[in-house]
């Protein structure tokens, strides 16, 4: 095939992406006259930017997947907010973590990430506004809630305003390519235990499996020492150009791991939202019930219930409680009230819209 039969698409597609260009640029003047409008209010608007990767959804008819158009304006938006104003995320370290990742996934690569050693120190960051917005790690698939995010949601005078949902893919990496002469594998606790029956199966058992602080150092380790192999992900293996020696090693093919948002910002209603509960009720007979009844009798559907000893008293427990809706609901505003008359403790920790892509 001559290259010369590609010469009209090729003008077509020189063309159209000059008009591409040109729309782009007037999105993003819109966006900056939008700014001016917002004087010194939020630039970042949670609602919004779910109900246009919605609707982009809606209106595509391919050959493009959903998913994909979703990704690009993702990251067009993320460049329109940058004229309005670049924002800071704070996520919990080093470079190429998994929630660097979701930072990235949810705000697109013009946003600025800040890495910060702890979950605690990324809401301090947010807290003390150093930073915009904090992304943490609330629950994975197989692994269940992160009790430290779960903690700090209690007592944060920031609100939740997203969620983010990220596919956990863990490869094994080295700096050659090589299976044999590895002695030790780094990797954090929770990659170790989500690829225990691969590494079984395909590592010697005299192969040390060592436990360190987060992916993205296992890879740093790798990266240093020829006989180390890290588990890890992508972001990790190109951050520290490492070799795939095998891919999609996680044993739960589903694995997937949920990120808050939070801030310091009311998110307004999106059209498809969630709202975060803390909630504390003295521990009687039947108390479940009650607290579960307001939200039946208004029909609102919980997408998590999950308890966690109180730091207070021996045996008191909180409840972590996601119901669907917006707090500004008159359904939701109802059932809260039902709830408040219950529980000894509410704290709505923020109504945000649920994950698009
Ligand atoms: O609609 C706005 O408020 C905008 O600032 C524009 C825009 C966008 O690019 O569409 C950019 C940032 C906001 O987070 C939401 C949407």
């Amino acid at each position: 095939m001559s290259d010369e039969k590609l010469l009209p698409h090729r003008q077509a597609i020189d063309a159209i992406d000059g008009e591409i260009l040109q729309l782009l640029n007037r999105r993003a003047a819109h966006a900056r006259a939008i700014g001016e409008l917002k004087g010194t209010g939020a630039v970042y608007r949670p609602e919004r930017e779910a109900q246009v990767l919605r609707r982009i959804q809606d209106l595509n008819a391919g050959p493009l997947p959903d998913e994909a158009v979703a990704r690009l304006f993702r990251e067009v938006m993320s460049e329109c907010l940058a004229v309005e104003r670049p924002l800071t995320i704070a996520y919990l370290g080093p470079q190429g973590t998994f929630t660097q990742q979701a930072a990235v996934k949810h705000f697109g690569h013009a946003a600025h990430t800040v890495a910060c050693a702890t979950v605690d120190e990324s809401l301090r960051l947010v807290e003390a506004r150093q930073a915009d917005y904090a992304v943490a790690p609330v629950e994975n698939s197989t692994e269940g809630s992160v009790g430290r995010t779960l903690d700090l949601l209690v007592s944060t005078p920031l609100k939740i305003c997203g969620e983010v949902v990220l596919r956990i893919h863990h490869h094994l990496l080295r700096q050659n390519n090589d299976l044999n002469g590895i002695t030790v594998v780094y990797a954090h606790a929770q990659a170790l235990a989500q690829c225990h029956y691969w590494l079984g199966k395909n590592l010697s058992d005299s192969v040390r499996r060592v436990a360190v602080s987060s992916n993205a150092e296992a890879a740093r380790l790798a990266a240093e020492q020829p006989d180390a192999a890290a588990v890890a992900g992508q972001t990790a293996a190109e951050i520290y150009a490492l070799h795939k020696l095998a891919e999609n090693i996680e044993d739960e093919p589903d694995n997937t791991t949920r990120f808050l948002v939070l801030g310091h910002q009311h998110t307004a209603p999106s059209g498809r939202d969630k709202t975060s509960l803390v909630v504390s009720a003295p521990n009687r007979a039947g108390m479940l019930n009650r607290l579960v009844e307001p939200f039946t009798r208004a029909g609102i559907s919980m997408s998590k219930f999950e308890s966690r000893p109180s730091r207070n008293g021996l045996w008191e427990y909180l409840f972590f409680v996601d119901i669907e809706g917006h707090g500004d609901d008159a359904a939701v505003r109802q059932a809260l009230d039902g709830l408040r008359e219950r529980a000894a403790f509410v704290k709505v920790a923020g109504s945000y819209p649920a994950a698009v892509i």
